[in-house]
């Protein structure tokens, strides 16, 4: 659906060269929502402004539905963009207007009768929620609500393509959740591509299928979300993840054989990574049934994703020497990712 391929993009600031995006090749598939996840001035706007040309790559190609546009101009260049929709933190509505005409905005370019575009911008107040604020102006508005005008605004000339730059960064966590339930929605009932970019672990894990992950302009890693985050190998993915679940502060304890923990200096530690919630503790109980190995668990957590769920467990281990590796072969079996902290 878009390929990027070799993009890089530098700017010129005080003298100075700046490289915002270097050699990134991605490929986004149709109908999926994919998520770019970095800190600030790793480069992810650059990265997706190049994917509707605001930004005009100086090296590689921006390939859509099989289609070269990286030197698309005019005509061609404003046709392309009607096809990929943007949103963005500080939502970009026009305040002298009201909802109702914000929406209107991009449908005067069109051919619709007057007719046609009330019906249109009617259907697409209902899509977002918001038909009784119709007449009301952006100032009016709480942020929530205004980024569901940007939204319908966006998907006012039927995009294939949604780009989200930071969309719910200056959103609460519950109008960030509506949110990106909204996207969810409009990604699964108009089969509507979707790119976010943000820097919240939250946002990636709640409604991406794939996530790359950016830092100082490249792409580190990149793969299906729950793959990523089961089995992170960047270190920034590391402290991504770290960051959201406190699995460092378990890990510490446990390097700094803190007594709070309650582990013999001598016991194995694990760390296990598991699909599905239920799994835990049968799991621990059968390491016990078959090979007399108790796991105390010191460490728990559970990560919702988009279409999954994945269990994480610390566990202090007790048993016979050999029949802790057995247990261990049982685990990997399992499907269980087992890393041995000690
Ligand atoms: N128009 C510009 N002129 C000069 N430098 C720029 C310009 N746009 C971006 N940059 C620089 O390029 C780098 C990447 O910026 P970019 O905005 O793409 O990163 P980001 O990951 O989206 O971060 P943020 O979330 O803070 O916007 C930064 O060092 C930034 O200062």
């Amino acid at each position: 659906m878009i390929e990027l391929e070799h993009i890089s993009k530098t700017f010129e600031l005080n003298g100075k060269t700046v490289e915002a995006v270097k050699d990134v090749s991605l490929q986004i598939r149709e109908g999926e929502i994919f998520g770019i996840i970095g800190f600030s001035g790793a480069g992810k706007s650059t990265l997706v402004r190049c994917i509707n040309l605001l930004e005009k790559p100086e090296k590689g190609r921006v390939v859509i539905e099989g289609e070269d546009i990286t030197h698309f101009e005019g005509r061609r260049l404003r046709e392309m963009r009607q096809k990929i929709g943007m949103i963005f933190q500080h939502f970009n509505l026009m305040p002298s207007r009201t909802v109702f005409e914000n929406i209107e905005l991009p449908l005067k370019l069109t051919r619709l009768t007057e007719k046609e575009r009330r019906a249109k911008i009617n259907s697409l107040l209902d899509l977002v929620g918001l038909t009784d604020k119709a007449q009301s102006y952006p100032s009016q508005l709480s942020g929530g609500q205004k980024q569901r005008v940007a939204i319908a605004r966006a998907l006012a000339n039927d995009p294939k393509v949604l780009l989200c730059d930071e969309a719910t960064s200056a959103l609460d966590p519950q109008t960030t959740h509506s949110i990106l339930q909204l996207l969810k929605e409009v990604n699964a009932r108009l089969k509507l591509t979707i790119v976010v970019i943000t820097h919240q672990m939250e946002v990636i894990k709640e409604i991406c299928d794939r996530v790359a992950v950016m830092q100082k302009g490249s792409v580190v890693e990149e793969g299906d979300i729950v793959d990523v985050f089961s089995s992170p190998q960047a270190p920034i993915t590391k402290s991504f993840i770290q960051a959201a679940d406190k699995f460092e502060a378990f890990s510490d304890l446990v390097k700094l054989n803190s007594a709070i923990t309650g582990i013999k200096p001598t016991q194995p530690v694990w760390f296990l990574t598991y699909r599905g919630a239920v799994a835990g503790e049968p799991l621990m109980s059968e390491l016990y049934r078959r090979f007399e190995v108790k796991a105390n668990i010191i460490y728990g957590n559970i990560d919702y994703f988009k279409d999954c769920i994945v269990g994480k467990l610390g566990v202090a281990i007790d048993g016979e020497s050999e029949r802790i590796e057995d247990a261990k072969q049982f685990l990997i079996e399992q499907k269980v990712i087992v890393e041995v902290l000690r």
